[in-house]
């Protein structure tokens, strides 16, 4: 099912910087919350920004062993966020653990298949991944929905034949959204709102493109718009 916020990688360094950005607006967003911000505030500001009546994607991306996966998963469920993450790469069973974690809790529960930073070339030599990227990213999308993750993290590019293989109900968060006129930056797989609408993503997230724009509101409008097909 489409999420029709974009959701904003709040990646900011510290707790005043980010209620300054939120303050542009004045409806209820779906934000991100990664390592950049978690890492210096805490979850206390996680806590802060739901209670402004945001919804919250805490990207922490979690790659350890299951047993530790499934006792930090119990701490961020008590968080009550919308959505949080793990590394596809940890194994099948650490989603599962991952997921035990969760139980209880209404959080979602998303796999990273191959960040969308890196390119195939890329992954075949540094990882040895003898496939295809795309491969790759579709085998990680069929272990994540194995474990009985709610779906994945991939670029806009997987994100059709992600649906093919694990139903169209399986959600694909895609990050690396640039409108046509912005830099891509460390961004490999990227693409604009509308291919991602076409291509069947179900949530974009975009961060510099809205955080960095010179109006923020006025970027999140457009991008928002774009995503909606108006
Ligand atoms: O594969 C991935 C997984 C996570 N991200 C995160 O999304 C945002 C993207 O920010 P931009 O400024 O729009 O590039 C960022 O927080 C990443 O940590 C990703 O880009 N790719």
């Amino acid at each position: 099912m489409r999420n029709v916020r974009p959701i904003i990688a709040l990646d900011f360094a510290s707790k005043e910087q980010t209620l300054e950005f939120l303050s542009n607006f004045d409806e209820s967003l779906f934000v991100k919350i990664g390592m950049e911000l978690f890492y210096q505030e805490g979850p206390e500001l996680v806590r802060e920004v739901n209670k402004r009546g945001h919804d919250v994607f805490l990207d922490l991306k979690l790659h350890d062993i299951p047993n530790t996966v499934e006792s930090a998963m119990r701490g961020i469920a008590k968080l009550e966020v919308a959505m949080v993450n793990v590394h596809a790469a940890g194994g099948l069973k650490m989603m599962k653990a991952a997921k035990r974690g969760l139980e209880g809790s209404k959080t979602q529960l998303i796999a990273v298949t191959q960040l969308t930073s890196t390119s195939e070339e890329q992954m075949q030599k540094e990882q040895l991944i003898n496939a295809t990227l795309e491969d790759s990213v579709v085998h990680y999308a069929r272990l994540a929905d194995e474990a009985g993750l709610d779906g994945v993290v991939c670029s806009v590019h997987e994100a059709e034949a992600i649906g093919d293989a694990c139903g169209e109900e399986f959600l694909r968060v895609t990050p690396g959204i640039r409108p046509a006129q912005v830099s891509v930056d460390d961004q490999r797989r990227v693409a604009t709102p509308a291919q991602a609408r076409a291509q069947g993503s179900t949530h974009i997230v975009v961060g510099r493109a809205i955080t960095k724009a010179a109006d923020p509101k006025d970027s999140y409008r457009q991008i928002a718009a774009e995503w909606r097909g108006e």
